[in-house]
C-alpha cells in the first residue's frame, strides 16, 4: 500500500456557506475551509444568491483545505457534492453565463403560479406523480416563474439554448469544463425536489413539465447519487465527481440512517427531519413529503419521509442582522440563558410561510404574547423555542405517519452547537437528543457516497460502523409544563396564519441583478 495518503473531498454548498472538508481513507475528517456568501432579499419574500459568487467560493475553498495539510488534487480519490436543495437557476449553454440569480429555496415569488396550478385543479396530481405539494418550495414553480418574467427565456429554453440547474448542477457544470464540453446533470435526490420528478419512475414526468409548462430541452440529465458525474477540469482537475446529492439527503447517510425507521434531524438556516422509509415510496399524508433518499447503482432506491421547517437558524440571522439583538449566532444562547423562561413570548417565524406538517403560503411571521415584562432575554428564548416547537410538530406528524414514536433523534447542523437549544428540542420533544462526533454530517455523507463510488470504502455497514456518539441530551420537562406550552405555541402559530393574499407576479422581468452577473474567472 502506498504511504502516500490518500483523501476524499466533499463540497457542502448551503444556504449560508460553501464548505470544503477533506477526508482520509479511514472516514476522518482532516481540513474544512468554508465560506459566507451573500444573501438578497431585493423584495419581501425574494431569496437570491449570486451563483458565481458562489463558483467563486467553490474555487477558493477546496484548493484551500487541501492545501492546509499540505495534500492537492493528486491525493484525492474522488469529490462528493452536497448541496442547499430546490435553489435553482438558468445559464446559457453555449457560455456558461448565468442569466438568472439563483433563486433559493425560501423565496416566494412564485406564489402566483402555485395558485395557478392549484387552481387548474393540479394539486392532487403533483402529489401523485411527484410526492410533493405545489408550492415556492420546491423548484418547479421558481422555474416557472423565471420563463414567465425573463425576457425571451422561455423561447431561448425551448430552443434547448439555456440549462436549469439546482446547485450540484450548476458546480458539477463548471467543475467539469463549463461551457467546454461540462456535464448538465442532476443527481435523482435534488431532482426528486423539482416538482417535476416521478418519483416512482426517478426521471422527469412528462405530464409535470406540461402542467408547469417546462421544456424538456432545459433540463439536466438525472443521474443515480454515486456514479460518473464527470471529471474534473478544473479545481480539482482529474478528479472523477463520484456522488452528488441534496444536503439533507447526504445527512441523513452521513448520519448513517440506512435502516428502514431511522431518522435524523439537520439544524441549519432550516430544519429537516428525514426518516428512512426504506425501498418503496412512503404514502403522502400528515404534512410529510415522500423524497428520494439515495440510489445506489444496481440497487433498489431508498425514500426518506420528510418534514422541512422553512425558518430555523434564518431566525437567529434575522435577529442578529436585521435586529441586532446578538452580535453572532452563538451569542443567542448566552442571551437566551439570562432568562429563565420566554416570559410569555412567542415567536412563529413563517418568513417563507409555513412548512410542514402545515403548508401555510399565506402565513407570515409574528411575535405574540408581549407584556413590558419581556426583555431581550426572553425574546431570545422565544426564538430558539420556535425551532424546538416547529420540530416537535413534525415529530408527531411523523409519529401519526409511522404509528409510533421515535425512539431517539440523530441530529446535527450548524444549530447544534447550541447546547440550549439542543435541551429544549429533547424536552419538547420527550425525546433523548444525539450528536455525532462529526456534526459535519453533509459533508460526512457527501464523501461516503463519494468513496462508496469509487470504492474507497467497503459497503454501508462499514460505514455504520463510523458513527460515534459525541453527546447526548435526556427529556427533563415535565408533562404538564409541556402541555401547556405546546397548547401556547399552537395559539401563536393560528395567529401568524393566513396572514397575507398572495402577490401578483411583476408583468415585466424585475430580477434583481439586471445585468447578469460576471462569467466565472476561470473562463476564457
Ligand atoms: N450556536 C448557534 N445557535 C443558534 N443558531 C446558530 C448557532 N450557530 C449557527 N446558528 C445558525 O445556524 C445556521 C448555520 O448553520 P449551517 O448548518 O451552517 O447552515 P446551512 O447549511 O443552512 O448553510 C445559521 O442560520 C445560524 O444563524
Ligand atoms: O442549506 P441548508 O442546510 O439550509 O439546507 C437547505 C435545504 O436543503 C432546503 O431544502
Amino acid at each position: 500500500m502506498s504511504s502516500d495518503p490518500r483523501y476524499v473531498v466533499a463540497v457542502d454548498q448551503g444556504t449560508t456557506s460553501t464548505r470544503s472538508i477533506v477526508f482520509d481513507l479511514q472516514g476522518r475528517m482532516v481540513s474544512l475551509a468554508s465560506r459566507q456568501h451573500r444573501h438578497h432579499h431585493p423584495q419581501p419574500g425574494w431569496s437570491e444568491h449570486d451563483p458565481a459568487e458562489i463558483w467563486r467560493h467553490v474555487q477558493h475553498v477546496v484548493p484551500q483545505a487541501l492545501d492546509d495539510i499540505g495534500a492537492d488534487a493528486s491525493q484525492v480519490v474522488a469529490l462528493g457534492i452536497a448541496n442547499q436543495r430546490e435553489s435553482c437557476l438558468v445559464w446559457e449553454r453555449r457560455t456558461g453565463r448565468p442569466l438568472t440569480p439563483v433563486i433559493t429555496w425560501e423565496d416566494t415569488r412564485a406564489g402566483d403560479v402555485v395558485q395557478q396550478v392549484l387552481d387548474a385543479g393540479h394539486g392532487d396530481l403533483v402529489v401523485e406523480r411527484t410526492g410533493a405539494p405545489v408550492s415556492t418550495y420546491f423548484a418547479g414553480s421558481r422555474l416557472r416563474w423565471l420563463l414567465d418574467h425573463v425576457r425571451g427565456l422561455a423561447e431561448r429554453a425551448e430552443r434547448g439554448e439555456v440549462c436549469f440547474g439546482t446547485m450540484e448542477t450548476w458546480l458539477v457544470w463548471n467543475l467539469t469544463g463549463g461551457a467546454d464540453g461540462g456535464r448538465h446533470v442532476t443527481d435523482v435526490t435534488n431532482a426528486s425536489r423539482t416538482n417535476l420528478l416521478d418519483v416512482r419512475g426517478l426521471d422527469w414526468d412528462p405530464r409535470m413539465l406540461e402542467v408547469f409548462g417546462v421544456p424538456h430541452a432545459m433540463l439536466p440529465h438525472v443521474e443515480p447519487t454515486t456514479g460518473d458525474f464527470g471529471t474534473c477540469t478544473s479545481v480539482l482537475p482529474g478528479v472523477p465527481v463520484a456522488a452528488a446529492m441534496g444536503d439533507q439527503q447526504a445527512a441523513l447517510f452521513g448520519q448513517t440512517c440506512f435502516a428502514p425507521g431511522q431518522s435524523k434531524a439537520t439544524f441549519g438556516t432550516g430544519a429537516f427531519l428525514l426518516v428512512n422509509a426504506g425501498s418503496e415510496v412512503p404514502p403522502s399524508g400528515h404534512g410529510l413529503v415522500p423524497t428520494v433518499a439515495y440510489v445506489l447503482p444496481g440497487e433498489a432506491p431508498v425514500y426518506a419521509l420528510e418534514g422541512s421547517v422553512a425558518a430555523a437558524g434564518s431566525l437567529v440571522q434575522w435577529c442578529r442582522d436585521a435586529l441586532r439583538l446578538v452580535p453572532t449566532a452563538p451569542r443567542i444562547e448566552t442571551l437566551a440563558r439570562t432568562a429563565p423562561d420566554n416570559g410569555g413570548c412567542y415567536v412563529v417565524p413563517a418568513f417563507s410561510g409555513l412548512y410542514a406538517p402545515r403548508w401555510d403560503a399565506h402565513a407570515r411571521g409574528v411575535i405574540v404574547g408581549l407584556t413590558a415584562y419581556v426583555d431581550r432575554g426572553h425574546l431570545a428564548r422565544g426564538v430558539l423555542e420556535a425551532t424546538a416547537w416547529q420540530t416537535a410538530e413534525v415529530v408527531e406528524a411523523v409519529a401519526s405517519a409511522l404509528g409510533h414514536g421515535l425512539d431517539a433523534l440523530r441530529v446535527d447542523g450548524g444549530m447544534t452547537t447550541n447546547h440550549l437549544l439542543m435541551q429544549t428540542v429533547a424536552d419538547v420533544l420527550d425525546v433523548p437528543v444525539e450528536r455525532p462526533l462529526f456534526a459535519e454530517t453533509v459533508s460526512v455523507g457527501a464523501a461516503y457516497a463519494a468513496g462508496l463510488g469509487v470504492g474507497a470504502w467497503g459497503d454501508l455497514d462499514a460505514l455504520s460502523r463510523l458513527w460515534r456518539r459525541a453527546a447526548r441530551w435526556e427529556p427533563a420537562m415535565p408533562d404538564a409544563v409541556r402541555r401547556r406550552e405546546r397548547a401556547q405555541w399552537s395559539r401563536a402559530v393560528e395567529r401568524a396564519q393566513h396572514w397575507v393574499e398572495l402577490p401578483e407576479g411583476p408583468d415585466q422581468l424585475l430580477l434583481s441583478a439586471p445585468e447578469p452577473p460576471p462569467v466565472p474567472e476561470d473562463r476564457p
